[in-house]
């Protein structure tokens, strides 16, 4: 790159790189912020056409990806460009830090002329001829200083004002980002990268209180296709927002719902016993089953709808795909048995 960016422009690009990474789940180190920076400014297209193919396939770029594409039209000059500028906090954290450095200067140097005028005043004889202009030009020094300083104080007090303006800009865009990147666009739901990542985390915890039990639940709608097929994909939609709402009205601090994909959801929750569990998720059940469907007029009833559920108690040191496989073997017990149930995989 051969000129450098203002910082502004770099905050800019910070700015719309950071969504971006977070929606694509890339950590926000300063080569992917390097790949991202020259995707936005569009310095090089064949770059941008190499990037959105990766994102168009898989819908992320991987660690590997992103180096071969820095590799390939970046050099070692950007990525030190690139952490000079590409981290907008630390740029304002170093201007805060050299406006405190600036303030500390001027402030002992005011308290070291403090200090000397209030020797040549203690140790002037008053009644001595030019005493009293010593005197006078001391008190108009530390005037003209005093104002000086306060000057600065004043600017000082300015740029702090921006730097937490702009330091809580840039939070809140990471935290709306993550936030977008982790529901689901159509139900509100946490989607299906927020259930991987809390899968992890549940599956870690193993310091249940006694007695507790932790469970996995996934629920598919009964049938829906043929719902699709018979009122349109909208009519489908609407469905999915309305199990959803009822899933949400159900769960309380006990749960966390989730839109596993397509017609299936799914719950994680710590319960004080099996029998406690099924029958929270029971009532879900019969809740999901109160669910009565209209036409566009809402004056005819064009359907009900059901769901079956699969429940997987959680065992010490689970593993996340063996929970969900065990959940996905009881959901296909309950579709077996008749659906619009609930099944159980304790073991
Ligand atoms: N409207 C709508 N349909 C979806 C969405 N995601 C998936 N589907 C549809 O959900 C249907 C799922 O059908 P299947 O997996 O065959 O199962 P089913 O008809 O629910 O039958 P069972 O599970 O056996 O009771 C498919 O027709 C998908 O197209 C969505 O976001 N909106």
């Amino acid at each position: 790159m051969d000129v450098e960016p203002s910082m502004a422009y770099s905050g800019a690009c910070l700015k719309q790189a950071i969504p971006l990474m977070v929606k694509y789940k890339m950590p926000i180190t300063p080569l992917n912020y390097a790949v991202w920076y020259c995707y936005i400014s569009q310095r090089n297209i064949a770059l941008n056409k190499e990037l959105d193919a990766f994102l168009e396939v898989q819908q992320n770029c991987t660690h590997e990806q992103a180096k071969y594409l820095f590799d390939k039209y970046l050099s070692s000059e950007d990525l030190s460009l690139f952490y000079r500028l590409s981290d907008g906090f630390d740029n304002v954290i170093n201007r805060v830090h050299q406006g405190i450095s600036d303030t500390l200067v001027r402030s002992n140097h005011f308290t070291n002329r403090l200090q000397q005028c209030q020797q040549r005043l203690s140790i002037s004889d008053l009644s001595e001829a030019g005493a009293l202009d010593e005197v006078l030009d001391c008190v108009a020094r530390l005037s003209d200083e005093s104002i000086e300083l306060q000057h600065h104080a004043n600017h000082f007090q300015h740029q702090l004002a921006s730097a937490y303006a702009e330091i809580k800009d840039l939070k809140n865009e990471l935290l709306s980002s993550k936030a977008k990147a982790e529901v689901d666009k159509l139900t509100g739901l946490f989607n299906r990268g927020k259930f991987d990542e809390d899968m992890q985390a549940f599956c870690q915890q193993n310091r249940l209180k006694s007695p507790q039990v932790a469970i996995l639940a996934i629920l598919d709608i009964d049938h829906f296709k043929q719902f699709n097929d018979l009122y349109g994909h909208q009519k489908g939609d609407d469905v999915l927002k309305r199990v959803a709402k009822k899933l949400v009205l159900c769960a309380d601090n006990k749960v966390r719902v989730y839109r596993y994909g397509g017609e299936e959801f799914c719950l994680t929750g710590k319960f004080s016993s099996i029998s406690e569990a099924v029958n929270f998720v029971q009532k879900m059940r019969q809740s999901i089953a109160g669910l009565v469907i209209k036409d566009s007029r809402k004056s005819k009833v064009v359907g009900k709808v059901t769901a079956s559920f699969g429940i997987a108690i959680k065992a010490v040191n689970s593993k996340p795909d063996k929970l969900i496989a065990k959940a996905d073997k009881a959901l296909y017990l309950a579709k077996e048995h008749g659906r619009n149930r609930v099944e159980v995989i304790a073991e």
